[in-house]
């Protein structure tokens, strides 16, 4: 039987697989104009975008919870390109915020965020373990095209045929354009070794100073155990009919390392030999574990 969301595919624009509701409203996004004094997360899907959105408010709010509280995440780090009908589409939501997230890749940004030089924080994560995330998130995530059997999916995603593309295209991108941009470019695993060590660094890039136990606050609130049971942090605030928790939570295991649950040992040596092909000649380096 063909369930709705196997019925559902990516458009495809400037050669990038997108959400069609993305799309039909590209326009807005393009011609966005982003203030200097804006903050853009970028990311990846699934390499710990709401972990370190979390972590800016908690930052922008001097680490009061309760502030942090007022609304979900997807709310108070709105999500530029998103558009979908039903839901308040993120150009709408841009003006009133400091901060917005986005996953895409340099050539797709608005061309406002360079011209102004904003500020940029560019989270990556292991592509094996971003696979098997993105895999749970198709599932769970409706807006998904149905991702197949595990390996099928993955070769989807070493083909750049997922939400977004590639994911070897979208860090080396992100990775080059550091070197001219106010970019601090994070590793998930970094921030899983020493999540404090890797907030000092954000406080550092945004010129913030706080004291040490409010430092402490926000290691605390933002562990994935305590994002993991906060509504305002775990994504069941929205609809059931765009996300299904009981499928996969969104907060499923927040672990570098999960990927070897996964990957059979066939698709693990396949996987490496293409993962050195694409990502020859950069000086790109990410831990696979920690
Ligand atoms: N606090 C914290 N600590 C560690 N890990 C965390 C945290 N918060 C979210 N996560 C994990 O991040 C994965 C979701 O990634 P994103 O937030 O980028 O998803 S999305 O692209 O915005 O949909 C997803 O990873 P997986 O558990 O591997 O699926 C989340 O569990």
């Amino acid at each position: 039987s063909v369930s709705p969301t196997s019925i559902l595919e990516l458009e495809v624009i400037h050669e990038i697989p997108l959400y069609r509701p993305f799309v039909e409203k590209w326009a807005q996004v393009e011609s966005f104009q982003a203030r200097p004094d804006d903050l853009l997360i970028s990311t990846y899907p699934k390499s710990g975008t709401t972990w370190i959105s979390e972590i800016v408010d908690m930052i922008y709010n001097n680490g009061d919870e309760e502030k942090c509280k007022r609304d979900a995440i997807f709310n108070r780090v709105p999500f530029m390109e998103m558009s979908c009908p039903g839901l308040l589409s993120g150009t709408e939501q841009l003006d009133t915020v400091p901060s917005h997230r986005t996953h895409l890749p340099v050539q797709l940004l608005p061309v406002s965020f360079w011209e102004q030089d904003c500020k940029m924080i560019y989270l990556a994560r292991n592509a094996k373990d971003v696979a098997v995330s993105y895999y749970h998130f198709y599932q769970m995530a409706k807006m998904h095209p149905d991702p197949g059997t595990w390996d099928e999916f993955l070769g989807k995603f070493m083909a750049g045929k997922v939400a977004y593309g590639s994911w070897y295209d979208h860090v080396k991108g992100w990775w080059e354009k550091k070197k001219a941009y106010r970019i601090l470019y994070m590793f998930y695993e970094d921030m899983k070794k020493d999540p404090k060590r890797e907030i000092e660094k954000v406080l550092q890039f945004l010129g913030k100073d706080l004291k040490e136990e409010v430092v402490n606050k926000i290691l605390h609130h933002t562990s994935f155990q305590e994002m993991k049971k906060n509504p305002t942090a775990n994504y069941e605030m929205m609809p059931t009919w765009a996300m299904d928790h009981s499928v996969s939570p969104f907060m499923r295991k927040g672990m570098s390392g999960d990927w070897k649950n996964y990957f059979t040992v066939a698709q693990n040596e396949i996987f490496d030999a293409h993962y050195k092909e694409q990502m020859k000649g950069s000086t790109f380096k990410c831990q696979m574990e920690i």
